[in-house]
């Protein structure tokens, strides 16, 4: 498959919240997967910016698949940014594309995942790496391919504390947006008899296939190609669903049909903006808030199912 490669470099007053904005940037276009270098790789491609100060120029990576819906893809990023300089005076930034095929890609992602201490007892490791565990340690073997969920963005370790907070005998997970399948194999890991999750990707089918083998883990996992809890029949007593705020939005309609009473649903992707329309819609769902963490603008929610 050929993609392009693009890459925005920028420096901001407010870094944090500048990464936060790009990425949801390239989330909104389908464009899961991001790395976001914190240092000026000055050699990669041709490059003439005027930052008066390169040190603090971050760069941001995203991979369109070039098919003819590329050039809408572009721009979309083209007037995001436009927008985010006329709205920011301090936002400046450069964009950079080049073409590559599946082979760079691949080779271009190893070269930003590497093995990461989600918590002090969770390590997420991808199976190029080599680590040696401590005693209590879960490692979980994760080779995201071409589907979101390392580990390493905020939305999915934010869950990954509250997997480790929530599932203790927790039975059936329900994991809405499985991307790589990161958080199902954690619950599992965690002692939760069943998993399954669910992903309107096809692909995500085979990665998540092949990150449960590399586990070890042959049962009591399914994935379901769907949209949100459309194909879903049964009852969770733990559901977990990181995906951007409009569409958690639309899960909250149908959630209660999967909910088990007293179960416990984290949902996260949600930027701090807009927590507190996300709270108030969710009370309507006889959900009620038990917990919240908050990563760089992003923010965790937990909820415990009251009816
Ligand atoms: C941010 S990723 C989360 C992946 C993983 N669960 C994690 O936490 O790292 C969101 C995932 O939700 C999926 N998704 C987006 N809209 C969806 C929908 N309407 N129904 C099911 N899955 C959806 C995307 O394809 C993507 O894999």
């Amino acid at each position: 498959m050929k993609w392009i490669k693009v890459r925005v470099d920028y420096f901001s007053d407010n870094l944090e919240e500048a990464k936060a904005k790009l990425v949801n940037m390239f989330n909104e276009i389908g464009i899961n997967q991001v790395e976001v270098i914190d240092y000026f790789l000055e050699n990669e491609l041709d490059y003439n910016a005027n930052f008066s100060n390169k040190n603090d120029v971050w760069s941001i990576i995203g991979y369109i698949v070039d098919n003819r819906f590329a050039n809408t893809k572009l721009n979309i990023i083209f007037n995001n940014l436009k927008e985010f300089m006329e709205n920011e005076n301090e936002f400046m930034h450069e964009i950079f594309t080049a073409k590559c095929n599946d082979e760079d890609w691949q080779d271009e992602w190893k070269k930003y995942f590497h093995t990461v201490n989600i918590t002090d007892n969770i390590v997420i490791k991808p199976s190029w790496d080599k680590y040696e565990p401590s005693d209590n340690e879960i490692v979980v073997e994760i080779d995201p391919g071409l589907a979101f969920g390392t580990g390493t963005h905020e939305t999915t370790s934010l869950c990954v504390e509250f997997l480790e907070k929530y599932a203790q005998n927790k039975k059936k997970l329900l994991d809405i947006g499985c991307g790589s399948g990161i958080l199902m194999l954690i619950g599992k890991k965690l002692g939760v008899e069943k998993v399954v999750g669910i992903d309107i990707d096809e692909k995500v089918n085979d990665v998540v296939l092949e990150n449960f083998s590399k586990n070890g883990i042959n049962d009591n996992f399914q994935v379901i190609i769907g949209n949100l809890v459309d194909d879903v029949s049964e009852k969770y007593d733990l559901v977990v669903s990181n995906i951007l705020v409009d569409v958690l939005e639309k899960l909250l309609e149908d959630i209660e049909k999967i909910l088990e009473k007293g179960a416990t649903v984290i949902f996260s992707g949600i930027l701090n903006e807009k927590e507190e329309a996300f709270v108030k819609k969710a009370k309507n769902y006889n959900l009620k808030q038990i917990d919240r963490r908050e990563k760089n603008n992003w923010v965790s929610l937990v909820f415990k199912y009251e009816n």
